[in-house]
Formats: structure tokens, sequence, C-alpha cells
């Protein structure tokens, strides 16, 4: 029937398409599977019916082998043919040797075997079952023959049992082979059984329960055979699609009964066996087919819904599952999003908070490295404040780069910080690396701009009436007329020292003209061979002083600007004595210097503020040896060299704090005199040169520069005469004075020492006009000095502001009752001097210790008495400078407790008077006569 093959064959086709599925299925062990399975229901059916033959069992589950050799002697076969069939082989020829001794697959007998198993096979071909070969039994692989005819065998001994009614499924009606039971096996057709099983497997078999019971157990091997090799979660899947399929089949199938049945499509050859065992699974639907055609359709339909609802019903149950599934994947993909969200928000916040704390750490850190660097600079101001209070004198290093093609191989120098200098020192100049300290040190690469910006502020205040001194000092060829001048061909950035400062104090005093007049005037000297020579002089150099040191008679040349100095400062240097030597040919050998005059006059007070810079170029301290001169050249290095060990004399003697200072020994020192020892600012510009063959002089000139910065001055005074409002101070001070006066009369208790010595009024008054600043080394020549010893500590002030010219006097008024207090007399020693400073009856000390007071010629004549050797006597009054045009004026150097008072003329009463501008100032002892 087509339709019936058309349903075999979908049905093969879902099986197929479910192996399909289900990828990498082995048809082969399928194959080997589904043998198996029936040779085991063969098998368990011989042993069923027969039992134990010839003492030899059958195993339950044999293999192929066991099965074949089980079956070889042909007994087993005999007998149940018998047993289905009795009768079927008479005569069965039984072993009759041991068949413990008889292995099995030894030959039997050719006999028995030929015997029963054609006797067997007579007889199954006389039933029309499909039969094999002898040679199948011999030989193995053949068994499928084999156990395809036992289970024919079955099913004819099923069949039979069931009645033998109808026909035989196998084929045809089967037609006894023997009269015993009246049934004969009749054989359809010699089709191999094969083919008679396919055919079989049609829709055609009969509604019986062992065909029924053949399909099931069909069924379920199909169904054992494809699920055998899955994995259990794919069972579900594997059967659904299964059972889908099935209900397809089944629909098509029932759709194929109402409409003309299509042919069937052949068999296709890839099913095999398994679809053999899939056409049982037809009987179901026969069963169908075989009811009236109503019913069936009732049937069909009610059938048709159930399923269909039941299919639904899965379908939306499986659809709810999946969709609750992705409904909980959803909630829980949310539940990540927003924990991570939440995460990144969170990552966020404190990054941010990172990123902020971070800032504030940063400005926190800019803060402190700025407070750091503010403290470093307040920290140098202070410390530069000190030295300034301290007096030291400032020592600024410099280095000179390599020149031409010098290698920097041979640098001397290690390292440089701001204020510090290593030296690499080789083995014979001590160990491995000195380093020095100095106010500022300057490397090869500062400009000429950088060393002036430090040196600035001292330029500045020469215009506040201070004295400075800068000079420049080192080894012929180290650079030191480079910084003071600069180099031969000047452009305005070479520029040294000497111009930027000049150009500074105009452009200062330009500044400050609506307050303050400047009155600049440049003395330029030099110092050759200890012969003072004035560079200025337009004519012959003048040299007119008796020890050859005449600056009070240089040039003194009034400039205006600094195209005025420049002029005068290229006379200076032409009339300069430079001479050529080995180490520089352009060797300065002399010591150079620039004197500046300052005199500023203030315009609203009438005060006069003097200032003096003192811009020295010294000559060049290299040793005679090695600068290869001889003859002159060699004379002039001997000076120079004498020079210089008299200023590191002198040096030495201020650093160690000495009460006798050797200025004399030298032109220099005297010139440098009191900007060494007196109240002025000075700075020592100390130059080295980096090459290794001048470490010699490199570490002599450092430590000299060492010993020079650890050099105490005291603290820097300013030239500035008071006016008016002193003189009102001053006035207001004498009140105050005198109303304490008169009420200690009327409370009986003198408050002066001695009231009869009251008056003289104005006769303290400054006077008015220029005057020879103290720092002129034109002081010099009127010093008056003399050797009586160096213990004690030499003190200096002035005599004007002794005298009360000062707001500040150096020591407190004291009065001690019960003193002898009267007035000196001309040419005497006392122990305290007082001067009546005033009308108002106000003495006060001119000296408090031992003092000689006289004129000039009794001063003269007491310090030339060398009977005290153990006191130094200085004494010092200004003699007036003729090209400066200046009143008197007086200082007193006080030495121990010594004191020379000096211009102190003799009354006709013996009564001691100062001369001070032509006036009388009265003076009286504080004590009794020196013993
Ligand atoms: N800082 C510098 N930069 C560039 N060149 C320099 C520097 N210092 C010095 N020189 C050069 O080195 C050479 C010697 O310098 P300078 O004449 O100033 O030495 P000096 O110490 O004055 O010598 P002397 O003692 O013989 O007078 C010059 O050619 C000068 O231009």
């Amino acid at each position: 029937m087509a339709g019936e093959s058309a349903l075999s064959f979908s049905v093969a086709s879902v099986v197929e398409d479910v192996l399909n599925r289900s990828q990498g299925l082995d048809l082969d062990s399928r194959r080997a599977q589904e043998a198996a399975m029936r040779r085991y229901e063969g098998a368990a059916w011989l042993r069923k019916t027969v039992g134990v033959v010839g003492a030899k069992d059958l195993p339950a589950e044999p293999s192929e082998e066991e099965f074949r050799l089980g079956l070889r002697s042909g007994l087993i076969l005999c007998n149940v043919i018998n047993k289905v069939h009795p009768g079927a082989v008479p005569k069965v020829v039984e072993s009759s040797c041991d068949p413990a001794a008889v292995p099995d697959g030894a030959a039997l007998s050719a006999y028995q075997y030929f015997e029963n198993v054609r006797n067997f096979l007579v007889a199954v071909e006389q039933m029309g079952l499909p039969t094999f070969e002898a040679s199948d039994l011999e030989q193995g692989g053949k068994s499928s023959r084999i156990v395809n005819c036992i289970l024919a065998l079955k099913s004819y001994s099923e069949w039979k049992q069931t009645g033998g009614n109808g026909t035989w499924k196998f084929g045809g009606t089967v037609k006894p082979t023997t009269p015993s039971n009246g049934k004969h096996i009749v054989r359809k057709n010699s089709d191999p059984f094969t083919n008679s099983l396919s055919k079989s497997m049609s829709i055609t078999s009969p509604e019986t329960d062992n065909s029924k019971m053949h399909s099931c157990s069909s069924l379920s091997t199909l169904v054992r055979s494809v699920l055998l090799d899955k994995k259990p979660d794919e069972v579900p899947i594997l059967l659904e699609s299964l059972l889908s399929k099935l209900m397809e089949e089944f629909e098509h199938r029932i759709a194929n009964q109402v409409e003309p049945q299509k042919p069937a499509p052949k068999d296709s050859p890839n099913l095999n066996g398994n679809r053999t065992l899939l056409k049982s699974t037809s009987f179901n639907i026969k069963k169908v087919e075989d009811k009236p055609s109503a019913m069936v359709m009732e049937d069909k339909s009610s059938h048709k819904n159930s399923i269909f609802e039941e299919e639904t019903r899965r379908k939306h149950l499986k659809h709810q599952m999946a969709f609750d599934e992705q409904e909980e994947d959803i909630k829980e993909l949310k539940q990540t999003l927003s924990t991570t969200k939440a995460g990144m928000q969170f990552m966020q916040k404190k990054f941010h908070e990172e990123i902020q704390n971070l800032g504030h750490h940063v400005l926190g850190l800019a803060h402190a490295a700025s407070g750091y660097h503010r403290v470093l600079e307040e920290n140098r101001k202070l410390y530069n404040q000190v030295q300034d209070l301290k007096g030291n004198i400032r020592v600024y290093c410099r280095v000179r780069p390599f020149l031409g093609r010098q290698s920097n191989m041979t640098n001397t120098v290690d390292y440089i910080e701001e204020g510090t200098i290593a030296i690499n020192t080789p083995p014979k100049y001590g160990k491995g690396r000195r380093s020095f300290n100095f106010n500022k040190v300057f490397g090869p690469s500062s400009t000429q701009g950088e060393v002036f910006e430090d040196t600035r502020p001292l330029i500045r205040s020469v215009l506040d009436g201070y004295n400075v001194c800068i000079f420049a000092y080192g080894q012929t060829g180290s650079g030191k007329t480079h910084t003071m001048s600069g180099p031969k061909d000047l452009t305005e950035d070479s520029q040294g020292v000497n111009y930027r400062a000049l150009n500074d104090l105009f452009v200062l005093a330009e500044q400050r003209k609506g307050t303050l007049q400047y009155h600049v005037s440049v003395q330029m000297i030099e110092i050759y061979n200890e012969q003072v020579r004035d560079l200025l002089a337009t004519e012959e150099i003048r040299n007119n002083s008796q020890n050859g040191f005449n600056v009070p008679d240089a040039n003194l040349v009034h400039v205006s600007s600094t195209h005025d100095v420049i002029d005068l400062m290229n006379l200076g240097q032409r009339n300069r004595v430079v001479g050529a030597t080995a180490l520089n040919d352009r060797s300065s050998r002399s010591h150079s210097c620039l004197t500046v005059h300052i005199q500023g006059k203030d315009l609203t007070s009438g005060g006069v503020i003097r200032g003096c810079m003192h811009l020295v170029d010294l000559a060049g301290s290299e040793r005679v040896d090695k600068s290869e001169v001889t003859g002159d050249r060699l004379k002039e290095a001997q000076h120079i060299n004498k020079s210089l060990s008299a200023l590191g004399d002198v040096i030495s003697s201020l650093a160690q704090k000495n009460a006798h200072v050797p200025y004399r020994n030298s032109k220099l020192t005297q010139l440098l005199q009191d900007s060494l020892g007196g109240q002025a600012k000075t700075l020592m510009f100390v130059h080295i040169s980096p090459e290794l063959d001048a470490v010699g002089e490199t570490l002599s000139t450092l430590k000299f520069a060492e010993r020079v910065a650890s050099v105490e001055l005291g603290a820097a005074r300013v030239n500035k005469d008071s006016s008016d409002v002193k003189d009102l101070k001053e006035q207001i001070a004498n009140l105050k004075a005198a109303l304490a006066r008169k009420e200690g009369e009327h409370e009986g208790m003198p408050s002066s020492p001695n009231p009869n010595l009251q008056g003289g009024g104005d006769l303290f008054t400054e006077p008015k006009g220029p005057r020879k600043p103290t720092g002129d080394v034109g002081n010099s020549n009127s010093q008056v000095s003399k050797k009586y010893g160096s213990r004690q500590r030499r003190q200096s002030f002035d005599l004007d502001e002794l005298l009360g010219n000062s707001n500040s006097p150096p020591w407190p008024p004291v009065s001690s009752p019960g003193e002898d207090d009267r007035e000196v007399g001309s040419g005497e020693w006392v122990d305290k001097v007082m001067v009546n400073k005033q009308d108002g009856g106000r003495w006060e000390y001119l000296a408090r210790e031992e003092s000689f007071c006289g004129t000039s010629d009794e001063v003269d004549a007491a310090t030339s008495d060398s009977s005290e050797p153990d006191l130094m006597w200085q004494f010092s009054h200004s003699k007036l400078a003729t090209n400066m045009n200046a009143k008197p004026t007086r200082s007193l150097e006080l030495s121990s407790s010594r004191t020379m008072i000096s211009n102190v003329g003799a009354s006709p009463s013996r009564k001691m008077t100062t001369q001070r501008g032509g006036r009388a100032v009265e003076v009286k002892r504080k004590t009794g006569n020196r013993k």
C-alpha cells in the first residue's frame, strides 16, 4: 500500500532526522547494537524454548561468536524447530562425546554437523521461513542470517501459539509440513529473510497481541537505540523532537486518509536497520485505519484536538519557562547593571575625592615650596643683615670660563651651589675635594648682569650715605678686570661693575631728584710699584707727596652722566700701566682704584648725605716664577705680591681682632684702610681660574677669601648730617633738661654736676655745608697713629656725634654725685672729660676714659711720647682737603681707656674749650687730675 509505504518512509525519515540532529551519531555502532539486541532476543527465546541442550547452555546475551558456536552442533536448532513444529526434524543426532572434553568451537564430527544442520535447514525451508547457509555456522561474521532465521521461527511459534489464525505476518499462509497439527507452513516466496521482514513490517501486520508486542518491543528497541549514547540532558530534547515528528506524521497520515494517497518514495538506503525497526511502530496507525470511517474520523478529530491541546499546553509551558528564565536573567542583568553602576559611581566619587585631595596636596606642596623659598630668601636677607650688622666683608666668588681651546677635562671646580664651591684638589694639595663657603658663588656661565644684580644693593647704599668698597682679587688672568670693567671690546652687555654701578647711581639720582640733589665726582688712581698715581691727570701725573701717597691731591672730577664716567674711565685706562706677561697679555701690573664721591642734599630738610665708593681692581696675585718675568716685570711682580701680602696681613689682623692692624705696610692697605677697618660696606670679588695647572693659586686664593669673609668691620654707618629737625629735637631735650633742673633746684637737689658751667647755647650746632667723607683716602694723610700696645680693642666714634649731634649718644649721661668736677687745663690728663653742650647747663661726656686734652701741638707731643708702650693711641682730626672745600670735622678714635682730645684750646683762665666751627666749647674734667 502506497500510503503505508509513505508512512513507513516518513517515520524512517523522522528517525533519520532525529539521528541527524544528534550530531556525531555512529551508525555502525548503532547497527551493531541493533544486531546484538536481536541476537539476545533470539538467544533468550532459544534458552526459554529448549533449555540446556547437550549440557551446553547458550549464554543469555551471547556474543556473535558465542551464538554461532552455540548453534554450530545443530542440536539446539533441531530441538527448537521440533518444539515449534514437532516432527520437523524427525531424527536428531545427539553428540556422543563428552561435551566437557570438547571445547567450544571444536569441530564435531562431520556427520553430526551435516545431519543436524541440514535437517534443520530443510525443515525451515519447508516451513517457508528465512533460512541460512550451513557455512554461516562455520565462519564468523554471518550470524545475522542465523538470527533472522531464529527470530522468524520465534515469530512463527508465537503466531502459532495464538491459534495460527489469519495470515502469518512473514508472508502467506503457513502450511504445516507435517500432518500432525494439520497446518502447513507455506513459503510465500524465496526472498531473503530481510526482504520478507521489510515487507512484513508494513502496515499489513495483523491486529494480534503478538504483533502489538513485537511492534512495542521494536519501538522500545528503537527508542533505546536512539537514546543509548545520549547524555541525560539531551534526552528530553530528542524525545520532544521525536514526538513532534511523530505528531506531524500522524497528522500527515490523517490528512492522507482523506486526500488521495501519494506514491511512496523508495526506501532510503541510509536508514538501514533502524528504519526496519521503526516500521513496527506503524501498528497503531493500522489500527486506526481498520476502524469504521465515521468513528475513525471522530476519534481522529478528538484525538487530534487533545494532542493539539496538549502540544499547545506544552509549548506554552515551555515558552512560559523560557520567558520566566529570560525574565530572571534580565532581572539578574538589571541587578548586575545597577550594582556595576553604583560601583562606577562610587569609584568616580572616590576618584574625584582623590583628585581633589591630590590637588590640595599639590597646592599645599606648592605653598610649602613657595614658603620654603620665601623663608630661604628671608634667611638670606637676614643673613645679609646680620652680616651688615656685624660688618662682615662680603665675599663673592667668580669662576672664569675656559678660554679658547682650553679643555673642560682639566676643570678643578667640582661643583657650585648658591654659596658653596668645591675644588678637586690633586693629592699634593691634601684631600681629594675641598669646599669653600661665600656669600655667593658665580659659575663660569654667569653673566655680567647677574653678577651686578647681587652687587646692586651696595651701590644703592652709596646714595643713602654709606661708604662702599668693592675690590676684585685673584690671580693673573682670572677675570678681575673682566668683572670690574669688562672685556676689551666693550658692549652694553659686557660692561663690568664699574660702568654699571655708575650708571645705576645716575639713574637712581635721577629718580630721586625730586627730594634729593646729588653731586657726583670721581677720582681714579693706581698704585704701581708702591707709587700712587692719579690716572685722571690730563697732564703729567703728579706724585708730589713725600711718601708717594698723594690721593687727596688727585683730580676729583665732577661727573653728571654715565657718558662722562666712561670718558674718564677710558682716560684712566689709557694712563694705567699695563705690561704684557707670559700669563696674560693684558695683565695690569698695578692696582687701580676708581673712587666715586656722592653728596646728596635733602631738598626738604636741607640735610646732607655723603657717600663714597671705591672700586678697586687689584693687580694679579701670580707666582713670580711662573710668570717668567725678569727685570722691571720682576720688580713689578714683587711689589704686587708685597702689597697683596700686606693686604693679607691686614685681613688676618682684622679677622683675629688684633688691636694693631698693619695698614701702613703698603699703599694698598692704606688706600683700603677705611674700607677694611672703617664703617664701610665692603665686598670682595674673588676670582679663580678653572684650569688644573692653576689649582695651587686657586686654593690659596680661596683660603685667603675665606679669611676675608670672616672679618667683622662693625656695622656700617651712614654719613648723614642732621638739620633743623635734629636741632628742634635737641631744643626739646634741652628744655626738658632745664625743666628737670629747675624742679631739682626747688627740691634742693642739683641735677647738673656743675651748674656753674652752664651756658654756651648753640655752640654744638652742626656746621652746615659739605664735608669730606670720613672714608676718603685723604684722611690717611692726617691720621696720627702711635703704637703703644695691642691688647685692647679699638673703638671709633665721631666727635660730632659725641658732642650731641646725634639723637642717640654712644653712652647714656651719667651723673655721679661727689665726684670732683672742674675745668681742665690744656695739656692735662684727666680720667673723664665732659663738655658743656648748651646753655641749658647740660653736660655730657666727651670721653669716659682717661683722656689727654690739649691743642694739636700738645697732642702731637703727647703721642710722640713713647713712655707708655702698653697703650695705643690713635687720634684723628680732619684736615681740610683743599680740593674738597669742606669745613673741618673731627673724629676721635678711642683706644682702650685713653683718649686724646685735640683742637682743645686753652683760654686765658686755663679753662678748657674745644674749637668747633670757630666756636668754643667748655670742657671740664669729671674726676681729679691724672695720677
Ligand atoms: N667671566 C668671563 N667670561 C668671559 N671671559 C672672561 C671672563 N673672565 C675673564 N675672561 C677673559 O679672560 C681673560 C683674562 O681676564 P682679565 O684680564 O679680566 O683677568 P685679570 O684677572 O684682570 O688679569 P690681571 O690680573 O693680569 O689683570 C680676558 O681675555 C677676559 O676677557
